[in-house]
């Protein structure tokens, strides 16, 4: 099973179109289920798609709505995607969601992880989910030559590790493949042209090497330059 790729004119165009396809899938999930859970990812990309997100018409009060992964830094802190998620999604309409936290006043992420996991493990498998992707071919913290990286593709893989990476600029938290692949809906959001080269170049590596080829089967690809 390989991926779809979707090109969009330019970027403003391919936020509201991937609000409304995410909007879609939650509202066909919620059909099935009393409470759905949604994934997102941080980081620079997913603002816009979360602008267009927050407004839409859906039952956002059945909704749990989580991050891919968090980089271990206080909520106030500018890298912290736990304040992205609170200034840019859940609010408007989106702010009768719920809220599934992946950070905790812990020094490192390593004493947080079951106390973090339990209500996440409570809602899984997740209805939806939206990943982004470095340059580097990293999706959530799933980072080449991260110390836990094997450990987080394998098909045993625990719901979270803690992640500790040469590209990553501090600790990490993030869900394992084996969660974001048990997804019922994968989206995969990547902007420009040297991450568009990079997936191109992914193409046969080893997901220990692109790490962001654990979770393309199967998923929706949405670019724009
Ligand atoms: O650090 C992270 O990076 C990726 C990609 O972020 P971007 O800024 O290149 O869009 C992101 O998907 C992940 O959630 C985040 O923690």
């Amino acid at each position: 099973m390989s991926h779809e790729f979707h090109k969009y004119p330019d970027r403003e165009m391919l936020a509201m179109d991937l609000a409304n396809q995410l909007a879609g899938d939650l509202r066909a999930a919620l059909q099935h289920d009393e409470r759905v859970l949604l994934a997102v990812p941080g980081g620079t990309s997913p603002g816009h798609v979360f602008d267009n997100l927050c407004g839409v018409e859906l039952d956002w009060s059945r909704v749990d709505v989580m991050l891919t992964d968090e980089r271990w830094v206080p909520e106030d802190h500018e890298r912290s995607n736990t304040r992205l998620l609170r200034e840019r999604l859940l609010v408007d309409k989106a702010a009768a969601a719920g809220y599934i936290p992946l950070y905790t006043d812990a020094d490192e992420p390593d004493d947080a992880l079951a106390k973090l996991a339990e209500p996440i493990e409570e809602r899984l498998p997740l209805a939806v989910v939206l990943l982004g992707m470095g340059a580097d071919c990293h999706t959530a913290s799933l980072f080449p030559e991260a110390d836990r990286l094997e450990e987080g593709l394998s098909a045993r893989a625990p719901t979270l590790l803690a992640m500790r990476a040469p590209g990553a600029a501090e600790p990490r938290i993030t869900l394992s493949a084996k969660v974001l692949n048990g997804a019922l809906k994968k989206h995969v959001l990547i902007f420009g042209n040297e991450k568009r080269e990079a997936l191109e170049r992914a193409r046969g590596l080893a997901p220990m090497e692109a790490p962001i080829n654990a979770v393309l089967p199967g998923a929706q690809v949405h670019w724009a330059e």
